[in-house]
């Protein structure tokens, strides 16, 4: 089909080659089924400092969440998925010309041409869009427009409500955040996994953390993503009326490794392709990343300052050189 990048093509030499000499997988055959914690954010009002506890202890014992009642209507939801799906269905050379949705260049990704493993290969496309891109979006495009800027007004609140909320048991003053993210320093990714011919092989999205304070993440119902805890792979079971919430790294270090930044990764469907969004919770380039050492945890500081900007350059070496993210361990102390 036109619309599918090629992967069959540009890969080519490295499938042939994926029995030689690729990175081992942790833990490949142990996948089960989790149930995630679930966390009716409706209770926020009637039973605040019980469900506050809920999310305190999900993201220090899993780094991941499910919550509902999170405020994006299940509409927004349907026509968001609609709408990307229309543009990921749009042919292959139109998705990659410069300008395409009058956003900035290399905003629309897929594969990985650095990847010498096929391991390394994320076998799916994704638009990735600083918040500041989206005003400048297409206005042939203004229904994926008016709904992308319906999702992240409200993702934005959410997420600064649970990044004030986890901060509270670090003893982070309560303003952290609205001064360190202030808005369109996010951002969203849609993501698109096409049936891949051979899941075992290659990944929808290889295992990796990700890099913001934390993450939002709506799911539709084909599932595929999967999470690293004690050892071992669970996947993750979609839920229509939930929204994924995942600790980045930025938060792992912040908390002096209190919350985690768990590994994730996402296995293709062979038959089916599935859809995502990602809004990634980050703060300006120059805001200094510190590990908090509040009064109750007086533990020597895990990480040194960094900054957002010097975090990115790090990822995008480490990427360039070797096809994978190295990631906090970069920023021991
Ligand atoms: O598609 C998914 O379920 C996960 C996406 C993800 O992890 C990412 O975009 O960083
Ligand atoms: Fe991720």
């Amino acid at each position: 089909m036109d619309q599918e990048p090629p992967f069959g093509e540009t890969y080519k030499t490295l499938l042939h080659n994926s029995s030689l000499g690729e990175p081992k997988d942790e833990n490949p055959l142990i996948v089960e089924e989790c149930d995630l914690p679930l966390i009716d954010l409706s209770q926020l009002n009637a039973e605040r400092d019980k469900c506050i506890k809920q999310i305190t202890q999900a993201a220090r014992e899993w780094g991941f969440f499910q919550v509902v009642n999170h405020g994006i209507s299940q509409k927004v939801l349907k026509i968001l998925k609609d709408e990307q799906t229309k543009v990921f269905h749009l042919p292959f050379q139109k998705k990659i010309e410069d300008n395409f949705l009058n956003l900035s260049a290399n905003s629309y990704r897929w594969g990985n041409s650095k990847a010498t493993f096929l391991r390394h290969v994320p076998w799916s496309e994704a638009l990735h869009l600083s918040l500041a891109d989206i005003s400048r979006m297409d206005e042939c495009k203004s229904t994926l427009r008016s709904t992308i800027e319906a999702f992240v007004a409200v993702a934005a609140s959410l997420a600064q409500s649970l990044a004030e909320i986890l901060s509270q048991i670090l003893g982070i003053k309560s303003t952290y955040f609205q001064e360190n993210c202030p808005p369109n320093t996010s951002y969203l990714r849609l993501n698109r996994y096409p049936p891949c011919p051979f899941p075992s092989k290659a990944f929808g999205l290889m295992p990796h953390t990700d890099s913001s304070f934390l993450t939002i993440l709506y799911q539709d119902h084909v599932g595929g993503l999967q999470l690293l805890k004690d050892g071992k792979w669970f996947r993750v079971k979609p839920n229509p009326q939930a929204l994924v919430i995942n600790i980045g790294d930025l938060f792992q270090a912040l908390s002096n490794d209190v919350f985690k930044s768990i590994k994730h990764r996402v296995v293709s469907s062979e038959e089916v392709e599935r859809f995502s969004v990602a809004y990634f919770y980050c703060p300006s380039s120059d805001a200094v990343i510190q590990s908090c050492c509040s009064t109750k945890r007086l533990l020597p500081a895990v990480y040194k300052h960094f900054s957002f900007r010097e975090y990115q350059q790090q990822v995008r070496k480490d990427v360039e050189a070797t096809g994978d993210k190295v990631g906090l361990s970069r920023f021991l102390l």
